[in-house]
């Protein structure tokens, strides 16, 4: 099947019954509803209109959003009481690379989320280096992170998460800030990477590339399977109504 990562053992996304809640200015509000899923596909994409919760889905898995109810596990890993074993084996990737890049220039970015795991600078350089040309961004390693475009911004905050080889790849809109040339350049590199995927993202072509698509409605999973029988549905919801959503 094209544009399918070759499958390792599936580690298990997994949660059950999981209500998470945010402050809001008349009390808490209701961002993720009861909602139990388990994605063990090679790569997954998870689909929804804006402000769904596809975003607080994603981030339950590596402790970013702490549910007020439910279990939550990554592998055999409960994010909840363990938030740095969850972060070792869960690289996220943000939407916005602001929210990720912290040093001056790409590869210095790159090289500090290296430090814990190589100890000699040459080794890290080059490790570095060879994830900024995977990516098509050599030219770019010295450049002040400031003069990069948004998309290069992008793929530099991907090369540091993969630099540390995580086991589960979780990726918020990867291709947002993308021209088509460098989304189709992403697809490529997915699809060569060895790690699981959760991927949440508008794009329905790159959707489409998975083999389990979950659809996130008003803050629950409405509908899941693979993606020849959920998209063609989930298109159809966007332009003539979503079904009624019971209590
Ligand atoms: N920390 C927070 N404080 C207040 N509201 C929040 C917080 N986190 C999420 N929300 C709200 O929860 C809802 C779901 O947010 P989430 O980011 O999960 O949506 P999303 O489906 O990823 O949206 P998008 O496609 O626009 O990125 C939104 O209405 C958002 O404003």
């Amino acid at each position: 099947m094209p544009g399918v990562p070759s499958p390792g053992p599936g580690e298990s996304l997994y949660c059950a019954d999981v209500t998470v809640a945010v402050a809001g200015p008349l009390g808490p509000v209701t961002v993720l509803d009861r909602v139990s899923c388990e994605f063990t596909a090679p790569r997954t994409a998870v689909i929804g209109l804006n402000g769904s919760g596809k975003s607080t889905l994603l981030r339950l898995f590596n402790a970013l959003v702490t549910p007020v109810s439910g279990v939550v596990r990554t592998g055999s890993v409960d994010p909840v009481a363990f938030p740095r074993d969850a972060r070792a084996r869960v690289g996220f990737v943000f939407t916005d690379p602001a929210s990720q890049i912290l040093m001056p220039t790409p590869l210095e970015d790159i090289e500090l989320s290296l430090r814990g795991r190589i100890r000699d600078r040459a080794q890290r350089t080059e490790r570095a280096m060879g994830w900024l040309r995977r990516l098509g961004l050599q030219e770019r390693a010295h450049h002040s992170v400031f003069d990069l475009s948004g998309g290069e911004r992008q793929l530099v905050a991907l090369a540091a998460v993969l630099a540390v080889e995580p086991t589960v790849l979780v990726l918020d809109e990867p291709t947002t800030l993308l021209d088509l040339r460098n989304r189709l350049r992403l697809r490529e590199l997915l699809d060569a990477l060895p790690q699981q995927q959760l991927i949440s993202t508008h794009d329905l072509d790159l959707a489409a590339t998975a083999q389990h698509v979950a659809v996130v409605h008003e803050s629950r999973i409405i509908a899941q399977g693979p993606p020849e029988d959920v998209i063609p549905r989930y298109r159809d919801w966007c332009a003539h109504g979503f079904p009624e959503q019971h209590a």
